[in-house]
């Protein structure tokens, strides 16, 4: 399958810091089928990066591999420098799975509280904010709890159980989990899924703002091309394989394309064309 590539130079090309995520013939079996075949691509940092495919296709798989959860992974996959599952990754990724993990019998800040307290343990006599203005553990925690249910507009909500909330509002609260440690590369499983357009827009502009003012790199996934749209760069995936590694922009522009899903079914009907070329050449 083709892997396209408008040549424009890809932001982590130079020297610098190593990408967010750097993947060479990453291959993942899962059961008795190879579900990711020899991907090769890189993650920019402080950028906003869309997996895009359809149902299947291995996005979830992918994600699993970069935050260290996924067996059987083979090739090269380096995440922010590490190779993945470091150890020390774990308090500089934020992941958020497609299945919100709250406490339902937890009101929102109290979930918030206790990843909050396993994030930043601190000393348990730290409780109260030192002479010298730094903040003890204690205060840390509270902040970081307040700013992250802030973030994810759940201040209203902050007292109410999680068993008492909408599906869109508990995943909102796994989201603010995730944002608790200010993590330099979030990961996140189709964030957006079931929530309301208003809700989708002001994520979005979350995300954006997490890129632009913290500098983290986002890597979010999606079944809903309009969302791709949105994005800084995509990877666009079809059957374990990576389709293209670019702009939106240059998607919709290398194809002839005026959307970016128009782009990619360009891209599939290319791909299974080169298939059927090579087929009957055998
Ligand atoms: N535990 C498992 N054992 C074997 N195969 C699995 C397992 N989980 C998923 N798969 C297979 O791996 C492939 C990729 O699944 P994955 O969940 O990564 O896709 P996805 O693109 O995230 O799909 P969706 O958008 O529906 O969440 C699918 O064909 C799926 O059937």
């Amino acid at each position: 399958m083709m892997n396209y590539s408008s040549g424009a130079p890809h932001p982590d090309t130079g020297e610098g810091e190593p990408p967010a995520v750097r993947a060479q013939d990453l291959t993942v079996v899962r059961g008795p089928r190879t579900v990711l075949r020899d991907l090769d691509f890189t993650v920019p940092r402080g950028q906003v990066t869309g997996l895009l495919g359809p149902s299947g296709c291995g996005k979830s798989t992918l994600m699993r591999a970069i935050v260290g959860t996924q067996a059987k992974v083979t090739g090269t996959l380096d995440v922010l420098g590490l190779p993945a599952g470091h150890p020390t990754l774990r308090t500089r990724i934020g992941y958020v799975t497609q299945a919100p993990s709250v406490y339902d019998d937890l009101t929102v800040r109290q979930n918030l509280d206790y990843f909050a307290s396993i994030l930043d343990p601190g000393l348990p006599h730290a409780r109260t904010r030192s002479r010298g203005g730094t903040p003890s553990a204690a205060d840390r925690r509270r902040d970081n709890v307040t700013r992250a249910i802030a973030d994810v507009d759940l201040t209203t909500h902050a007292d109410a159980l999680a068993g008492n909330l909408s599906g869109g509002q508990r995943n909102r609260v796994s989201l603010a989990v995730a944002l608790l440690g200010t993590p330099e590369l979030l990961v996140l499983d189709e964030p957006t899924v079931g929530l309301d357009p208003v809700l989708r827009r002001d994520l979005w502009q979350l995300f954006h703002a997490l890129a632009a003012d913290r500098g983290a790199s986002l890597l979010i996934s999606s079944h809903v091309m309009d969302e791709a749209e949105r994005c800084h760069r995509l990877l666009l995936m079809r059957e374990g394989e990576i389709l293209a590694d670019d702009t939106p922009d240059a998607l919709r522009t290398g194809t002839g394309s005026d959307t970016v899903e128009a782009a990619f079914l360009h891209l599939v009907d290319a791909a299974a064309a080169a298939s059927r070329t090579k087929e009957t050449s055998r």
